[in-house]
């Protein structure tokens, strides 16, 4: 592995020159022989993702900047340096001092148009992923991420060809070549229309990205979250990635999932991201509509076309002209009035309700459904040729009680906007009470959850909701012996074993509010709050329980040793009983970052 920073090695593979030269490693060659870029200013990070990828067959150049990348790049743009000096992929973080890794993968996405880039970043929002799209990256990984997954999404991404066959390095060749002038970094180039400029950095007076350290996630403020879709789980980074991949194009997207899954959200933030967010979004929903009011609705009439039709209306496809139709609960649109859709999907064009001349529309669809289209279409209830026509992709979303994961942060979201909503002070969740919510299995889903917590900021008496606060169908699931226990509610922060831990410079703990797993309440017995949970959680339906608890457990020894060793990885190695390089690893596998001063705990 080779390391720059800014022009110069690292460490021990320090390069002769400021060309960057591969470190001659012991590790099988790739058998293609490929290079990979890797910017991260996390030296722990740096270190176990070069290893990975070594060890994946790559050659691996690190970077602790954009900056130093872009340097390299700019150089081969303006043929200082030999183009096979190009790699063939390049891993960038997005939060970075100097130069943020969106700018970075902006500016090279323009340049260099088939080098592929994928992005790394702890804000596992949809924010991001529209962003990291929006840039032209290739992929998007969200921290934590499995290592086998990102060696996977690294190959796929090195095999990817946007316009060629055969991959070969003379592929990557930059967009602008050398009529850009070396030394006139604002010169726009014809006639891609793009400049060789640098991307942003914190020393131009253009205004900049923040490049602040990456923090782990907090329950993202409702201001924080324009789209207003929660959701850090596996299953939520899917749908995020989806969203960022499908809003800018004008392909139809069926949505599906159980009611309450949150499919009008989703529908909606595809039509705020996509180009058509200025024009109008317009959601129907087909079961509310009577069947035979449903086609006047969707195409409009023409004046007389029936008793009542008084004058000639638009129907919402014309509304929608420009912007986006969404169609919810399209399982219950009558069998007549797919054979309309069906049309307007084919030619664009509709007849409006006793209308002659076809009225044309630029109008795209979005539909969803909580029910089984596949068994409609066996039942002849809905057109199978609609079907395919609507399938092209789609869009599945996890029912809450499979991400469970998501609960607290939806929570504090809800009891928020709750609070903002009854003009009173937001109340708090009691890990116990939360604990019970986790479990629960929200048939409704997230509109459930969301009335759970209206319904509590109304009713429940004190700050803290504990758990005999909870309205009666979640009380009606409470294990027996998690009611008896006691719940101080001064024990509310310090009893919850903080999910992804900030340590602070004063070596103590910062606990989130939320969590990737369940969790964990303790009792004065830990082995007894253990079981109790691993009680519940097989009564809920769980498996891999050991899994789940696994990694909690390692979390609280591993914080109280760093703790202890005033944050000292070493010495905190040695309390565990672990090498320095398992402390590493876990410390990335169970995100646990200092919350400030990386240093200071090498
Ligand atoms: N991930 C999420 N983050 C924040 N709010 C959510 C999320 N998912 C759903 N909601 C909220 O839950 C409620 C129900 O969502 P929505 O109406 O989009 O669900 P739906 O699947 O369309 O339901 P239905 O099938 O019953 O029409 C809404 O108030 C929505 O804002």
């Amino acid at each position: 592995m080779t390391e720059y920073n800014d022009n110069r090695a690292l460490h021990d593979h320090q390069p002769s020159s400021d060309q960057p030269i591969p470190a001659q490693t012991d590790k099988p060659s790739s058998p293609i022989a490929a290079t990979l870029w890797l910017i991260d200013d996390d030296a722990a990070l740096r270190l176990i993702l070069a290893d990975t990828f070594e060890d994946a067959g790559l050659t691996v150049i690190s970077f602790t900047q954009a900056q130093a990348a872009w340097t390299r790049l700019n150089d081969i743009l303006q043929q200082q340096a030999p183009a096979d000096q190009l790699p063939d992929v390049i891993l960038t973080d997005i939060r970075m001092p100097m130069m943020d890794g969106l700018s970075f993968s902006d500016w090279v996405h323009q340049h260099f148009p088939q080098l592929p880039i994928v992005i790394m970043t702890a804000h596992s929002d949809l924010s991001s992923a529209i962003s990291s799209y929006q840039t032209g990256a290739f992929e998007y990984l969200p921290k934590p991420f499995d290592l086998d997954d990102a060696v996977t999404t690294i190959y796929k991404a090195i095999h990817y060809q946007p316009h060629t066959d055969v991959k070969t390095k003379n592929t990557r060749k930059p967009a602008v070549k050398s009529d850009a002038t070396p030394n006139e970094p604002n010169k726009p180039t014809e006639p891609t229309g793009h400049t060789n400029q640098a991307p942003k950095t914190s020393s131009t007076t253009a205004p900049i990205k923040p490049a602040a350290k990456e923090t782990f996630p907090t329950p993202p403020a409702a201001t924080d979250n324009p789209s207003g879709i929660i959701g850090q789980s596996q299953a939520m980074q899917t749908v995020f990635r989806a969203i960022g991949r499908l809003a800018h194009s004008p392909i139809t997207v069926l949505i599906t999932g159980e009611s309450g899954t949150g499919k009008e959200l989703v529908a909606s933030a595809l039509h705020q991201h996509s180009p058509r967010r200025q024009q109008p979004f317009i959601a129907l929903n087909m079961a509310a509509i009577p069947h035979d009011l449903i086609e006047s609705e969707l195409f409009g009439h023409e004046k007389g076309a029936f008793t009542g039709a008084t004058t000639t209306r638009q129907g919402r496809f014309e509304q929608a002209t420009g912007g986006t139709l969404f169609l919810d609960e399209i399982g219950d649109m009558p069998f007549s009035t797919q054979t309309r859709l069906l049309r307007v999907l084919a030619n664009g064009e509709f007849y409006r309700v006793g209308g002659q001349q076809p009225v044309k529309v630029d109008v795209r669809i979005i539909a969803a459904t909580h029910q089984n289209l596949e068994a409609l279409v066996k039942q002849g209830k809905f057109r199978e040729d609609l079907f395919y026509r609507l399938n092209v992709i789609r869009l599945p979303l996890p029912p809450l009680r499979t991400r469970r994961e998501d609960i607290p942060a939806l929570a504090s979201y809800f009891m928020q906007r709750a609070a903002k909503q009854m003009n009173t002070a937001k109340k708090h969740l009691h890990p116990a009470a939360l604990q019970v919510m986790q479990a629960f299995e929200w048939r409704g889903n997230v509109r459930q959850l969301e009335n759970v917590c209206l319904w509590l900021t109304v009713m429940a008496t004190g700050d803290t909701v504990m758990v005999e606060d909870l309205p009666p169908e979640l009380l009606d699931s409470v294990p027996a012996d998690i009611m008896q226990q006691p719940q101080p509610a001064h024990a509310a922060r310090s009893s919850q074993i903080p999910p992804q831990n900030d340590i602070n410079t004063q070596g103590s703990i910062d606990s989130g509010a939320t969590s990737p797993n369940p969790p964990i309440t303790m009792q004065t017995d830990w082995q007894q709050a253990l079981a109790a949970w691993a009680k519940q959680a097989l009564q809920t339906g769980e498996t891999d329980i050991l899994q789940t608890a696994m990694p909690e457990f390692e979390r609280v020894l591993l914080t109280a040793a760093l703790n202890h060793s005033g944050g000292k990885k070493i010495a905190a190695a040695h309390l565990l009983g672990w090498g320095r390089n398992t402390l590493t690893r876990k410390l990335q596998q169970l995100n646990l970052t200092p919350a400030q001063d990386q240093n200071k705990y090498h």
